[in-house]
């Protein structure tokens, strides 16, 4: 139960609401055991008056009509208190779900991208929804029931005791047995169940993945191949669902059995001891054989409530590992900075943790406020890196980044990230209204803020050519935005809050010449005060730059500007030359 101790801050927090469900479930299991000694007294009300020992009918009436108006009083009560404990541990486990479900979210958000490198998104999920769920059966079902089992059969017992102690001690021998089964068959279920869910999102994920890739699947001709993956896929998984309902199937008959062993013990050993006289009265196998039933459920369900409580052991000990990783990026400064946006790289070297690739070697420059840098290089040279880095997305392992002279560790880290505005190189939208994806950038931004951003960005015009305009959906239930399409709105995005600093990592590569030269034009406005810095493939996004660095292999072998380097022999002026043919052809 170690792992569940982090839960017990939530059983604080509603501790009055579950204590008031204790006593509601108390006070519901006693009236739903009210009725059975009624029954009892009515049968042997009965029973006398056959035996010859009452003689007035009205007498055996009215004691009849005052226990079925007591029986159905209780009944209503009961049910109305079963109502209402129901509506308190099963609303408070709700709530408790949704708490936990934030405080991972928020962790999630707070851990740096080395842990989303490390983890797979399926199991992300998975952790936050499924675990979290089987820890909300132990948060409200198990619990529930726990407190149900326990006081049902305290009372019961209770009253089996004072009616007849030594036939309480025969029925009650099976019911340990059934509680056992029970957890062993639970156990059982669980297992089974867990190969189903993974058969399942086995299936899941290539059924998604055969959806997203369909145009591929069929330009391929694949479709008779994806046909029989699915096929085999899908058999496996009829197949782990037949074990697991051959194993549920035994559940009810089980417990038919148990409940049929202990009425044979009541009917056979209570009708003897009747026979004997030991019990006088027939009232007693009647309310004996109610309270057996009464009983099977609450002691079956300690074996189902254990294998549940076994489940949110496992869940919760997968959700306290993600919770337990510390962030590896953390603010150091609580006040708000004030950033105007000169940047410097000190003899900064950078590895990658998870692949150990060298990704910067020894690289320093300076970018002014207000200045543009430009960094040109071969593929894999280490562009992206050097932005990842200015955001604080990792923090450096040699060297110094600082901005404004001071090293961007010591800065607020929330005031840095509003200081900059990033446009990554595959541009991501979520799938909502353009509106709100620009919006992104800025929440509480007017049309008139998003339609400017968008101009500056040359999207404007394509926007207003859908029928929905700004808010055309995107993404699977929307329209599929062209690659330039896609980047000029991240542009927007970046530009909309009017940051200090612009990072712009190859967003114009899927645009064409002439949309680039207007882009750059309405960059270099925007821009006049701003630091930025553009990493580019192609010599028409750096020409105009102040600075522009080479690099190759993570080491800037060139420097300077663009007329300085297209007279320096090397990778940008044959980049130059190369560029410059291909226009010209
Ligand atoms: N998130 C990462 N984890 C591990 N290694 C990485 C990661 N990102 C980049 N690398 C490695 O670091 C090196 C530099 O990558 P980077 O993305 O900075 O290059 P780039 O110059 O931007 O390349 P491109 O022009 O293709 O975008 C590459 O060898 C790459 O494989």
């Amino acid at each position: 139960m170690k792992h569940l101790r982090h839960l017990n801050k939530y059983f604080l927090k509603y501790k009055w609401k579950l204590i008031s469900g204790l006593i509601i479930t108390i006070a519901a299991r006693i009236f739903a055991i009210y009725y059975i000694p009624l029954i009892g007294d009515s049968t042997n009300v009965i029973e006398d008056y056959v035996k010859g020992e009452i003689n007035d009918v009205s007498v055996v009436r009215n004691e009849l009509v005052y226990n079925i108006l007591l029986i159905i009083g209780a009944t209503l009560a009961s049910a109305f208190l079963t109502f209402l404990m129901r509506q308190t541990f099963i609303v408070v486990s709700r709530h408790m779900e949704y708490d936990l479900k934030n405080e991972v979210y928020r962790h999630y958000q707070d851990l740096s991208l080395n842990f989303y490198k490390k983890n797979r998104t399926g199991d992300l999920m998975n952790r936050i929804s499924d675990d979290v769920s089987k820890v909300r059966l132990y948060l409200g079902p198990a619990i529930m029931y726990s407190v149900t089992t326990f006081t049902s059969t305290v009372v019961v017992l209770i009253y089996m005791t004072q009616a007849a102690p030594e036939l309480t001690l025969y029925t009650v021998i099976p019911l340990p047995l059934l509680s056992f089964a029970i957890y062993k068959l639970s156990v059982a279920i669980h297992k089974r169940s867990t190969i189903v869910q993974q058969y399942l999102s086995r299936l899941n994920t290539f059924t998604q993945e055969s959806f997203s890739g369909i145009a591929v699947i069929k330009s391929y001709g694949m479709e008779p191949q994806t046909n029989r993956n699915f096929t085999e896929l899908s058999d496996n998984n009829r197949d782990k669902n037949l074990d697991l309902v051959k194993v549920q199937a035994f559940f009810f008959p089980l417990m038919v059995l148990l409940i049929g062993i202990s009425n044979i013990l009541v009917i056979y050993i209570g009708g003897r001891k009747y026979l004997n006289g030991e019990i006088e009265n027939l009232g007693v196998i009647v309310e004996f054989l109610l309270y057996v039933n009464m009983l099977t459920w609450p002691v079956a369900s300690i074996g189902w409530v254990t294998s549940l409580i076994q489940q949110a052991e496992a869940s919760q000990e997968r959700i306290n590992e993600f919770l337990n990783e510390k962030p590896e990026i953390t603010n150091h400064k609580p006040t708000p900075d004030k950033i105007t946006g000169s940047i410097a790289f000190k003899n900064v070297s950078f590895t990658y943790d998870d692949t150990n690739i060298t990704a910067l070697k020894n690289i320093s420059f300076e970018v002014k406020n207000g200045e543009t840098l430009a960094i040109i290089g071969k593929t894999g040279s280490g562009k992206s890196t050097i932005l990842e880095l200015t955001g604080r997305l990792y923090d450096v392992g040699e060297g110094e980044i600082s901005i404004d002279g001071t090293n961007i560790r010591n800065l607020n880290l929330e005031s840095l990230r509003n200081s900059i505005g990033y446009v990554p190189q595959d541009a991501f939208l979520f799938s909502d209204s353009i509106k709100n994806n620009i919006k992104f950038g800025k929440t509480n931004a007017s049309d008139e803020e998003i339609y400017e951003a968008a101009k500056n960005a040359s999207v404007h015009k394509n926007i207003t050519g859908f029928s929905k305009g700004y808010d055309t959906v995107l993404g699977e239930r929307g329209i599929t935005l062209s690659g330039g399409q896609k980047q000029r709105v991240s542009i927007a995005r970046a530009i909309i809050h009017n940051p200090e600093i612009l990072l712009f990592d190859d967003c114009l590569s899927a645009v064409d010449t002439e949309t680039e030269e207007e882009i750059l034009n309405n960059l270099f406005k925007i821009s006049r005060n701003k630091t930025t810095i553009i990493v580019s493939h192609r010599i028409s996004s750096a020409k105009n730059a102040d600075k522009i660095i080479i690099l190759e292999d993570g080491k800037i072998v060139q420097q300077g500007t663009h007329s300085q380097l297209i007279n320096q022999s090397g990778y940008y002026k044959e980049l130059y030359a190369k560029q410059l043919n291909e226009k010209e052809m």
